[in-house]
């Protein structure tokens, strides 16, 4: 069997802007980052500092401006709309914060939907797995609205699992959940990386869940200011409010002053 492409994904170059002339919008500056397979990463920043398009992008669901995006290996800005739904389908796991379940199927339904929609079988065991792991065998039955918030956040997870995806894009997974759930959760995707080699990327506002993450990075002003491992919720904050100070200034000096260099210790200086 061939060995899989260490990185999962790649961006090269990668710009994204939005509308032209005097209202266009550089959401991405020339982002250059790769995302080893079998990774938790965190992507935080201040709001509009384009962790969002990033994801978006990435994940086939944005077009980027130019740049390239590589995924297992492969170069998602050069497909066509036929292809990026497929590798959607086949290669990629989403969770959103508000859950996107569909309201009139149960959760086993919810969990086997990205299956169903391809015309594939379940692996039963691998369905089984996740199932027990993630503590949903006895609400399999259950509806959506029939769920608490950190149950249906959990299906949400077995959902983008359940086809062994390349990578799995977490959008703000605890922006709903009470800081039980979100620890619950956190947890599983933690080990979801380490004991069945799943890639995780996951864009947070919320420090403490970037420390479950093997790696974060910080966005601002569409570039990556700092790039750290295994970051603490407490360097994670400091880094946060950092750069949350640097964006009030610049607004309030009207400059675009870039963000400061990237340091060995993730800190600006
Ligand atoms: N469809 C769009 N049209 C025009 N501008 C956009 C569009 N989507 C995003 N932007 C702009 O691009 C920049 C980056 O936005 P993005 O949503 O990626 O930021 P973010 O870091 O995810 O913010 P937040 O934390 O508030 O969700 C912002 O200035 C935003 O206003």
């Amino acid at each position: 069997m061939a060995t899989p492409n260490p990185i999962a994904v790649e961006a090269v170059d990668l710009v994204k802007v939005y509308g032209a002339g005097e209202n266009a919008v550089h959401a991405l500056r020339n982002v250059n980052v790769t995302f080893e397979r079998g990774k938790f990463t965190a992507i935080m920043g201040p709001s509009g500092s384009g962790k969002s398009t990033l994801m978006h992008t990435l994940a086939g669901l944005d077009s980027a401006t130019s740049g390239h995006i590589l995924l297992d290996g492969a170069d998602i800005t050069t497909m066509n709309d036929k292809q990026l739904t497929l590798l959607r389908r086949h290669k990629i796991g989403f969770i959103f914060q508000s859950f996107n379940l569909l309201p009139m199927f149960t959760a086993e339904q919810n969990i086997l939907m990205p299956l169903t929609l391809a015309g594939q079988k379940p692996d039963r065991k691998w369905f089984d797995m996740l199932v027990d792991t993630l503590g949903l065998r006895e609400r399999l039955g259950h509806r959506p609205n029939e769920l608490s918030g950190g149950q249906q956040q959990r299906v949400a997870i077995a959902r983008a699992l359940i086809s062994k995806p390349s990578v799995v894009f977490a959008d703000e997974p605890t922006g709903n959940l009470d800081s039980v759930s979100s620890a619950e959760v956190l947890s599983f995707l933690k080990r979801s990386v380490k004991e069945l080699g799943q890639t995780i990327i996951m864009v947070t506002h919320d420090a403490v869940a970037a420390s479950y993450a093997d790696r974060a990075i910080v966005f601002a002003d569409g570039q990556i200011v700092a790039d750290v491992d295994h970051p603490s919720a407490d360097q994670m904050s400091e880094l946060l409010m950092q750069e949350r100070r640097r964006a009030t200034l610049n607004l309030a000096e009207g400059v675009s002053q870039p963000p400061a260099a990237v340091m060995d210790d993730g800190l600006n200086r």
